[in-house]
């Protein structure tokens, strides 16, 4: 591709060298520079591609694209000087694909909790719609019913864009996809056509990356400052910040909610094990998952159908039948009549949620064993928070390991601990092997009681010291069922 057909629309500071260059591939990682490729030097939070410029020059690559001149320029290469690169990589990468989020109907979900949980249930509601969808999420991309691995919640943008392209040329009509903060502050989505964004809530995490909450709120809120003036923008009234998130926008507002005066309303009638009954707009439909923080989700799903013109009855038609994302909320029985819930909660709001759903559909005399750790190498203050309200929530609680990545897990559960009061120490075990934690549940566990195993959810793997061995929760629950 021609170097000036990339550079469409990227503003330019200045240019060392000739612009007629035929372009291979775009990169920004040197490691994976070929010949011909053109190089994009990005500040990253370990270290800094411009260190790597030389490095991707010995590989092949003729054009640089950089925010920092070096201090020896090299003439046979081409160096274009830009204030942001990686803002520049988000739209070199889009340009290089062919604008492909302009060829269908690309919708972001933002938010602390519910991401996953919403693009999924929109994929899987305008499939059932009869449309050709695509979907980016932290489980898995899927273009149609093709399916393709996800290493991250939003993909890189060269990824990204790739992905787009195949959806295009595969006849997607839509795409639904996770936009998480990392993603916002690190440029990945610059140069996207959105049609739609969606905000869910925001709470407690990633303070690792952002440093203070106003400015992980920022992060959320720049996706909605992005939008453009054809867009719809759906924010959920209840989170104390959802207005804020659409004060800057040029987006048509809309709001969902269950409890403040909102575009599209919502109303529990009926909870169950399996299901609930919802009032939604005042139309009674039969939905399959479970949880207040389930009915805010499929709200939002219901409103961004509408805003994108489909009929009300086929919609809550659609609705009653699609069943989310894996991972959330899952349920396994024992023989023994012991229940085993399976889910991603991995902060505090959404295990305060998945406990309090639960409480609200057990029956006298069952007791709530949850199973929690809380991953390494990401935000510690999340910790004694989520230990504190699996405490206040549950019977008995077994802290263990979750991701522990280059941490210590006796660290980590000592951080939970933290948040565990003197008088609640009774009610918990620190069991660090997370098989074990399983197994201990399930042989402290009455016959009909509740183990929720929390913070895992689809995952298969658990990382320790940079390797992921093969764990799966659901399987570990299985097979420690079949044991009594
Ligand atoms: C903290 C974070 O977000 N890191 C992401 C970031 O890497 P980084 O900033 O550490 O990059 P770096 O190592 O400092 O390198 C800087 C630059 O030098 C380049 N480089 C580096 C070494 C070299 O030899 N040559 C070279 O060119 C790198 O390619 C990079 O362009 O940019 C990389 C490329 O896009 C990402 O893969 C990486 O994600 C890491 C693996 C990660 O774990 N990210 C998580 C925290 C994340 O993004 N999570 C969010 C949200 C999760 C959720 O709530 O669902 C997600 O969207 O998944
Ligand atoms: N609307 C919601 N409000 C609060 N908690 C929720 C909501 N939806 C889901 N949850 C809880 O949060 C967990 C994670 O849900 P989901 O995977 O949909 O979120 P996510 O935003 O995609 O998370 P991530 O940031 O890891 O990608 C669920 O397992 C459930 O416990
Ligand atoms: N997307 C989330 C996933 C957390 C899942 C939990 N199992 C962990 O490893 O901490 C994050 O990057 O914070
Ligand atoms: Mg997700």
């Amino acid at each position: 591709m021609k170097l000036q057909d990339i550079l469409n629309t990227i503003p330019v500071l200045q240019v060392l060298g000739p612009l007629h260059k035929e372009l291979s591939s775009l990169c920004f990682d040197s490691r994976q520079v070929g010949q011909g490729a053109l190089f994009v030097a990005v500040k990253g939070v370990h270290t800094d591609g411009h260190l790597f410029i030389e490095k991707a020059i010995s590989l092949g690559s003729e054009v640089i694209l950089l925010q920092e001149l070096p201090t020896e320029i090299n003439p046979a290469i081409t160096y274009i000087q830009v204030a942001d690169s990686a803002k520049a990589l988000g739209i070199a990468a889009s340009n290089f694909y062919g604008n492909p989020s302009h060829d269908l109907k690309l919708v972001g979900v933002t938010g602390t909790n519910g991401k996953t949980t919403v693009a999924t249930l929109l994929y899987q509601l305008f499939t059932a719609l009869g449309y050709q969808v695509g979907l980016l999420s932290t489980v898995e991309n899927k273009i149609g019913t093709d399916v393709i691995p996800a290493t991250h919640t939003t993909p890189d943008p060269i990824q990204l864009n790739a992905l787009l392209q195949q959806m295009v040329q595969a006849g997607c009509d839509y795409c639904f996809m996770e936009v998480s903060s990392h993603a916002v502050v690190q440029e990945r989505i610059a140069g996207l056509h959105f049609v739609g964004g969606l905000f869910t809530n925001i709470t407690h995490d990633h303070l690792d990356f952002h440093k203070t909450f106003d400015s992980y709120i920022k992060a959320k809120k720049q996706f909605f400052d992005q939008l453009g003036k054809s867009a719809f923008a759906l924010t959920n009234v209840d989170d104390r910040n959802g207005a804020v998130m659409l004060q800057n926008t040029a987006a048509h507002k809309k709001t969902y909610g269950l409890t403040h005066l909102a575009n599209f309303k919502a109303k529990v009638i009926e909870s169950h094990f399996y299901g609930m009954l919802l009032a939604v707009d005042d139309h009674e439909v039969w939905v399959k998952l479970v949880g207040g923080f389930n009915a805010y989700n499929l709200l939002a799903v219901y409103g961004t159908a509408i805003l994108l013109e489909q009929e009300t009855d086929k919609v809550l038609t659609a609705l009653s039948t699609i069943t989310g994302a894996e991972g959330r909320f899952e349920t396994v029985r024992a023989q023994t009549g012991v229940v085993g819930i399976i889910d991603y909660a991995h902060t505090p709001d959404a295990v305060d949620n998945v406990l309090k759903t639960i409480a609200g559909l057990r029956q006298q005399g069952q007791q709530i064993i949850t199973v929690l750790g809380c991953g390494g190498d990401r935000d510690t203050t999340k910790r004694p928070e989520m230990a504190a309200v699996a405490v206040a929530l549950s019977d008995r609680v077994i802290l263990t390991s979750d991701n522990p990545r280059t941490e210590d897990p006796a660290q980590i559960i000592a951080d939970m601990q933290a948040g565990v009061s003197v008088s609640q120490t009774r009610k918990v075990l620190s069991i660090a092997d997370r098989k074990e934690a399983i197994r201990t549940a399930y042989q402290l566990a009455n016959a009909n009681d509740i183990i929720l195993v929390a913070g895992k959810g689809h995952e298969k793997y658990q990382e320790i010291n940079g390797v992921r061995h093969h764990f799966d929760d659901r399987e570990v629950l299985e097979l420690t069922f079949e044991e009594k």
